[in-house]
């Protein structure tokens, strides 16, 4: 029979399951533990076929790989248990009003010469990025993007990470890219990192040429248009298209959006 014990136990379990959860969900951790679950997927199907000596070398190197990942993770691991008791953090998608102001922002930084480094989260949570700036945890607007990337502002030293409609954070440290492009320093080498390590679309605003350029899997974009730059994000987030009746609604009332 179910006693109250038992129920509170299965809480309990189910509690230490959530955390566990929201543990790795908030870091890169989940692209590993996708690799692990088929890592144990082939190890119980070749134990099982009797595939002796291919189970004997997964299970050997299991054990070392158990040490091998806290060592390896040990920043990450540490970063997550200090989030635990915060909570998940609420997301909307980006929708296509924000990502109108996103582009105005660029827009006008270009126009006025302002470094920026701007990454837009997808299916890789980029806490361990976020973690290395400012928490801002702000609704996305031109006006705040441009502030933060005004060359007077201790924030505007490194990259911002949006996370659906929100600034997560700025001033964040991204991984440089090891790939010897010519011409290029070090914040375009940041956004071809970050999207080599990374599902996250990272916007790349050159303050010697204005450029806007797009980093996606590892591959920088050429320069390109504003407008170019919109359709890249839309096709990327899979955002909708607004329909010909919200476009010119939009058009008619500029003046509003910008308050
Ligand atoms: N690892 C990094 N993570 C985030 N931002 C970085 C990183 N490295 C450099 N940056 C940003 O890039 C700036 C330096 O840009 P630098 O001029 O070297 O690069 P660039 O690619 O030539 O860019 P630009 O065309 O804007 O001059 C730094 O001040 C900093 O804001």
């Amino acid at each position: 029979m179910l006693t109250w014990r038992d129920a509170l136990d299965i809480l309990a379990v189910a509690t230490v399951f959530y955390y566990l959860y929201v543990l790795i969900a908030e870091s890169r951790a989940l692209n590993l533990v996708r690799g692990l679950l088929v890592y144990l997927l082939v190890w119980f199907v070749a134990s099982r076929m009797g595939l002796n000596s291919l189970a004997w070398l997964l299970g050997n190197a299991a054990t070392l790989g158990v040490f091998a990942l806290i060592v390896v993770f040990q920043p990450e691991l540490r970063g997550a248990l200090e989030r635990i008791g915060r909570g998940r953090l609420q997301r909307q998608p980006l929708a296509d009003a924000q990502l109108n102001e996103l582009v105005r922002a660029v827009e006008r930084l270009s126009a006025l010469r302002y470094g920026a480094l701007i990454a837009i989260e997808r299916h890789t949570p980029l806490g361990e990025f976020a973690a290395t700036g400012e928490n801002l945890d702000a609704r996305l607007s031109a006006r705040l993007l441009e502030s933060v990337f005004f060359n007077k502002t201790p924030l505007h030293d490194g990259g911002a990470i949006l996370r659906g409609d929100r600034v997560l954070a700025a001033g964040c440290v991204f991984p440089l890219s090891e790939k010897q492009e010519k011409y290029l320093g070090t914040r375009h080498k940041a956004a071809i990192g970050l999207s080599e390590v990374s599902d996250a679309l990272v916007i790349v605003v050159s303050e010697e040429r204005g450029t806007l350029r797009l980093a996606d899997g590892g591959r920088l974009s050429p320069p390109l248009q504003p407008v170019e730059l919109r359709e890249r994000i839309r096709e990327g987030l899979q955002i909708a298209t607004p329909t010909l009746a919200e476009a010119r609604f939009r058009l008619w009332r500029p003046k509003e959006r910008e308050g």
